[in-house]
């Protein structure tokens, strides 16, 4: 296509929305009108099942659930006047509670003021958070926020050794919508017995986010925490940001929560939409569908040409692989669908992997977030005339034109500044997104089936461990590994046990290997 024909393309299929300020540009997406004509029944489909997902039809068939996260920007949607008054309620007192902490009136036992907040949570009960925070937390937070979101000792150190000196100063949310996944709940007890360890009374710097009833509420209810919020079940966790999830830490560090719902709420009612052009989020899962043939044959790279919007694809990550990434369809065909998503940020990948985007393997689409305003205030002169901003501004042209030029297609996204309502809007914007391109593709985006089997698997080898040890310990000379094995009842497990005993051994945990380590049959092993 000649210069003048991409002009008009770009004219033709730029899409505006007034009062956020966003544009979405696909027209370096290589679609013709027949393909979109053809995909037209399909967005029927999608958009009717959208609108009885709004009004609470059970869209999540296998766990019985319905799907009520737009409810939350928008409490009215809601299906039942109870649910929007706890939507309402819950948000008052998120306010009420970070007001109370930030000006004193709650405060620790020890100190007038909490100036630190360490939020523990995993996955969807992380990333939000962990997005938001890098996003929009001011310089000078009220409260500063540290993360624990694995279940990695040495992670879980070093973020205890950065606020040793702080800790009576600390406040601490534990998240966890199950309240039963063992990563939040390891670095819980491991942050519990560090406030011990201190003399401080976990109970009164703890606040949890969970399910009402769950394992992890009933532990703050009986230990009187300082605060319970809910979490409600008819929201998923990589959907849970603007839920307590998302609102509390962002509440704690001073982001204005209002301003990213109204972002939110503003994106959600421009992708009710039912007609494909003029709704951003079907152009976005119009194009998905486009470049990967509708079965995820190609990968989404995600680069912001902006810093603070670094974690946005790790967010999306999980949104859209968790949501799209599954086996079998809604029939029950098995299918395989999903969308690999990856990126970092523009544009420092340009001098990393954007070689290979330009000149190797075409199995990608980029999207590229691009931020108007460069910074508060004027720009100093880099070259005559030209700043950093004008710089960053010309790599993310210049990359978006050197991969049209060579057949790669991709999309940009432009916001004009980094703030609430532009973060808010980015968030639902990407949720609709995913929600119409799962029922375009005919799958349930809303379970996670195949998270459960690595879990399963995990909880099996820790009970292995225990077998393992039991024997060992009413050993009195060494074994083999497959000794071992065969007195535990596993000796199909060989080669787990072995990499137990390693651990175990390489962690001074009672456990000796004596032989060469390089060869595994020849190890013998004791109890210490
Ligand atoms: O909030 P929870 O229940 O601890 O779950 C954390 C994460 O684990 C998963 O259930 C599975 O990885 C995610 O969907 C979820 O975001």
């Amino acid at each position: 296509m000649d210069a003048k024909a991409l002009w008009q393309r770009y004219q033709n299929w730029l899409y505006f929305h007034e009062g956020l300020g966003l544009y979405l540009d696909v027209s370096r997406m290589r679609f013709d009108d027949a393909f979109v004509e053809s995909l037209q029944p399909k967005f029927d489909k999608a958009f009717a099942d959208m609108a009885q997902l709004e009004k609470g039809a059970i869209a999540n068939p296998d766990e019985n659930r319905m799907v009520g996260h737009y409810w939350l920007r928008n409490p009215d949607l809601a299906p039942t006047p109870e649910l929007t008054q706890e939507i309402v309620q819950t948000l008052e007192q998120i306010e009420a509670f970070a007001e109370k902490v930030q000006t004193g009136a709650i405060h620790p036992p020890r100190a007038n003021r909490f100036t630190d907040v360490i939020s523990i949570g995993i996955g969807g009960s992380a990333l939000g958070p962990e997005f938001v925070a890098e996003a929009l937390a001011p310089d000078f937070p009220p409260l500063k926020i540290h993360f624990i979101d694995n279940s990695d000792p040495a992670g879980i150190d070093r973020t205890l050794n950065h606020l040793r000196n702080n800790l009576a100063s600390t406040l601490v949310l534990v998240i966890s919508k199950s309240g039963g996944t063992p990563e939040p709940r390891n670095g819980m007890i491991e942050v519990k017995k560090a406030y011990a360890g201190h003399n401080l009374d976990f109970a009164q710097y703890a606040v949890a986010i969970t399910s009402p009833d769950s394992n992890l509420d009933k532990v703050a209810k009986s230990e009187s925490w300082l605060a319970r919020f809910p979490m409600y079940d008819w929201v998923g966790g990589r959907t849970s940001e603007m839920s307590a999830v998302g609102l509390v830490p962002a509440a704690l560090q001073g982001i204005d929560i209002r301003a990213m719902l109204d972002g939110a709420k503003e994106m959600d009612d421009a992708t009710r939409v039912p007609d494909v052009k003029n709704n951003p989020a079907a152009l976005l899962a119009l194009s998905w569908y486009f470049s990967g043939n509708g079965r995820g044959e190609k990968d989404m790279v995600v680069l912001p040409y902006k810093d603070s919007l670094l974690l946005f694809s790790r967010y999306l990550q999980q949104l859209v692989m968790e949501s799209l990434g599954k086996e079998k369809d809604l029939d029950g065909n098995i299918v395989h669908q999903g969308i690999a998503v990856y990126g970092n940020k523009g544009s420092t990948d340009q001098h990393a992997y954007v070689q290979q985007l330009r000149e190797g393997v075409p199995n990608f689409f980029a999207t590229l977030i691009e931020v108007l305003e460069d910074r508060k205030g004027p720009s100093p002169e880099i070259d005559p005339g030209v700043t950093a901003g004008d710089y960053l501004s010309g790599f993310l042209q210049g990359t978006r034109q050197a991969l049209y030029e060579n057949q790669r297609d991709s999309i940009t996204v432009t916001i004009p500044q980094v703030n609430a309502r532009t973060v808010g809007a980015l968030i639902a914007l990407y949720e609709r997104a995913v929600g119409l391109y799962g029922i375009l593709v005919n799958i349930n985006a809303y379970h996670q089936p195949g998270v459960e089997a690595g879990k399963k698997a995990a909880a099996a080898i820790l009970d292995l461990q225990s077998r393992v040890l039991a024997v060992l310990q009413k050993e009195t000379t060494a074994l083999s590994v497959e000794q071992i094995a065969e007195k535990a009842g596993a000796a199909d497990q060989v080669e787990a046990i072995y990499k137990i005993l390693r651990h175990l051994h390489t962690n001074q945990r009672g456990i000796v290997l004596q032989g060469n380590l390089g060869q595994p049959s020849s190890l013998k092993v004791s109890a210490s």
